[in-house]
């Protein structure tokens, strides 16, 4: 048995980047750029107008309300390239190309136009005002982007601005899910006594879905040694992370530690001291990772969460791979006697994190209510409100 300081710095050294793809910018969000991206061009690359107005020299504004002659217009997409004299304005728009020679642009709302000139109110005005200069973003050939960066929408809007329009991302990995249990029918299905709806790998496809991990595949084996091993040997075959779900604890009818031992699986852990969860195995074989999760759907999804996401994460080239962690008072009081660290499902309040109804590993239900998961190792095992907890924040 580990704890659970040491299982997850074994899934970090075990949780390698795979390997680099090319990807279309538009479908590059939520991967990781896999090398230092350079500017092609400067942004702006040329001085830009931030407001609609007159573009003047600062200098000739040397009192209120001085009148200057209006010269030319600049638009935005306009290629020519402009010029202002001394003593003159050029009446201009946002996005616009700031004629050669202007110091400074006076938005509308601080002038008065009189046919052909116009009367400046502001003053004084000071230079480069409402200007854009070149490169004031990002300079060409400086690193627009660094290695390891997670593209969101912000990050691809940028680089479509820079013309990058395909960007070395780690590739996500393929997952493949064993199902066990013979109690289980899938949905739809009719149920006798005994046996229950088949939900671990709605639950998990889900979870994984959310990641944006797409190349699912879900086999369900019955419970015996020689069809567990069959089904996660195809999945171990054709995927980069094999998950099981159920069957790793020691009734007679789990066959899926013995299954990845006869597969050559290394057992890298197998148990860590938490509540719910406490069965994990984490094992690799070759460059390929496997998580036999305990089939309770509460424990299944808490080692989603703290193991099986950060390693995924890892995969796929990020360095924040766990969970965002914060310091959160507690809303109720909690405590608990045994010697595992415990997950709570808890819900973030204003007044602080609430610890929900239904801790057991069965329970389900509270995690549906959950948005966080509140992490209490053994010596704080008695909090009172208002004490500060660690509180993970499941992805929403
Ligand atoms: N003698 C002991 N018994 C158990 C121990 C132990 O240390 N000694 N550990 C308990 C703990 S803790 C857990 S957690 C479970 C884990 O057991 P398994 O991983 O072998 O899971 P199963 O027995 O297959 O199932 C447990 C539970 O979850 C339901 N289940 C399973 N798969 C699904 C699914 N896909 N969808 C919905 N529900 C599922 C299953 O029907 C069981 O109720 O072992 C304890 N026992
Ligand atoms: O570890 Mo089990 O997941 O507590 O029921």
């Amino acid at each position: 048995m580990v704890s659970v300081k040491e299982a997850k710095q074994k899934i970090i050294t075990y949780s390698e980047p795979l390997s680099i793809e090319t990807r279309n910018l538009s479908l590059s969000v939520d991967y990781v750029i896999a090398e230092d991206l350079i500017a092609p061009i400067s942004l702006p690359s040329f001085r830009q107008s931030s407001m609609d107005g007159y573009a003047l020299y600062h200098e000739d504004i040397t009192a209120t309300d001085i009148v200057l002659c209006i010269e030319a217009e600049a638009k935005a997409g306009e290629n020519k390239v402009q010029f202002v004299e001394r003593g003159n304005a050029v009446r201009i728009f946002t996005g616009a190309p700031v004629p050669e020679g202007a110091t400074a642009v006076v938005m509308q709302e601080h002038t008065t136009r009189e046919r052909d000139s116009v009367r400046i109110h502001e003053f004084p005005v000071t230079e480069g005002k409402n200007i854009r200069n070149i490169g004031q973003q990002i300079r060409q050939g400086d690193i627009a982007l660094p290695a390891g960066t997670l593209l969101s929408a912000g990050g691809v809007g940028f680089l479509a601005g820079l013309n990058i329009n395909q960007v070395n991302v780690y590739r996500k990995p393929k997952v493949g899910l064993l199902v066990t249990g013979d109690e289980l029918v899938e949905a739809g299905g009719e149920i006798s006594h005994g046996q229950i709806y088949e939900s671990n790998s709605v639950m998990l496809r889900a979870a994984l879905e959310r990641e944006g991990i797409t190349d699912i595949s879900i086999l369900h084996a019955k419970d015996n040694l020689e069809a567990t091993k069959e089904a996660l040997d195809l999945l171990y075959q054709n995927n980069d992370v094999v998950l099981a779900s159920g069957g790793i604890s020691v009734g007679d009818y789990d066959f899926v530690g013995t299954a990845l031992a006869e597969l050559g699986a290394e057992t890298i852990f197998y148990k860590v001291k938490q509540k719910p969860g406490k069965p994990l195995l984490f094992g690799k074989k070759g460059q390929k990772l496997f998580f036999a999760l305990p089939g309770n759907p509460a424990s299944s999804l808490v080692c989603y969460y703290e193991y099986v996401l950060p390693a995924i994460r890892s995969l796929y080239g990020r360095k924040d791979c766990f969970l965002k962690s914060v310091q959160m008072p507690v809303a109720s009081d909690y405590s608990f006697t045994g010697e595992r660290d415990e997950f709570l499902k808890a819900m973030v309040t204003e007044s602080g994190v609430l610890p929900l109804d239904g801790q057991e590993s069965f329970a389900i239900r509270s995690f549906a209510l959950a948005d966080a998961i509140i992490y209490l190792p053994s010596e704080q095992r008695e909090v009172k409100s208002g004490d500060l907890v660690e509180v993970h924040l499941i992805p929403r």
